[in-house]
């Protein structure tokens, strides 16, 4: 079976047109101001209308205050909400019964033990996305090409889906989803031409790789 993709920092309708009619489960769109791929209120008004029926949409959001989550939720017709900051188990699962959405929360990996840190969300969270952790200094928490050693998600069973993310590229998709057994992957940079530039021969080829990948 397929390895399942989520397109995240989109921003433009013909991407995600794109995304979803190569097969792409998840598309996702980022609110967070510091982000080149930052998906504002009025954007997000703009947008909503022009995007697919079909694909799951996913909310990216870092420590955002509730209203903004709901005003998001609602203008862009938000499938699930991810949970890319500090959020406490508490908040997500605050988030998830008030909304009715699904959940998923970022775990920051660079090597085993950080694993440990997704068993807090037991219960309070639908999914886990497990992403390499900012180089120092970085701006933003995700969404910086980097990745970390794959193969210490083998064998590891986790009491909700998951999904692999961090530093993705069609070239290293079937060594990433071979060494870590993810069935599930997330990518931005990847598929790039710039920070915040959708590259659609990259979304192309990376959503051609996963067909084949697993
Ligand atoms: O992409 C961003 O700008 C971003 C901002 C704030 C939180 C999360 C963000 N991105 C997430 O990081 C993964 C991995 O990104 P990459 O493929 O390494 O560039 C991305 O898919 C988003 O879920």
């Amino acid at each position: 079976m397929p390895v399942d993709v989520k397109i995240c920092g989109l921003t433009h309708a013909d991407h995600a047109h794109l995304a979803v009619d190569l097969g792409a489960r998840w598309l996702g769109f980022v609110h967070f101001e510091k982000s080149p791929r930052h998906v504002s209120i009025e954007t997000a008004r703009a947008l909503a209308p022009r995007l697919p029926k079909a694909g799951e949409r996913v909310g990216v959001f870092v420590n955002a205050n509730l209203d903004t989550i709901q005003q998001m939720t609602d203008i862009l017709q938000l499938d699930w909400i991810q949970l890319h900051g500090n959020e406490t188990p508490e908040m997500a699962a605050h988030i998830r019964s008030l909304l009715g959405r699904k959940v998923i929360k970022a775990i920051a990996v660079s090597e085993a033990e950080d694993l440990v840190a997704s068993n807090r969300y037991e219960g309070s969270v639908d999914a886990f996305l497990f992403d390499a952790k900012p180089p120092k200094g970085a701006v933003l928490p995700g969404g910086n090409a980097v990745s970390f050693p794959w193969q210490i998600l083998a064998g590891k069973t986790f009491p909700v889906p998951w999904l692999l993310a961090g530093g993705l590229t069609a070239e290293n998709l079937h060594d990433a989803v071979t060494l870590s057994g993810a069935g599930a992957v997330d990518i931005s940079s990847g598929v790039e031409s710039a920070p915040g530039q959708k590259d659609p021969k990259r979304i192309e080829d990376f959503l051609k790789a996963a067909k084949t990948t697993r």
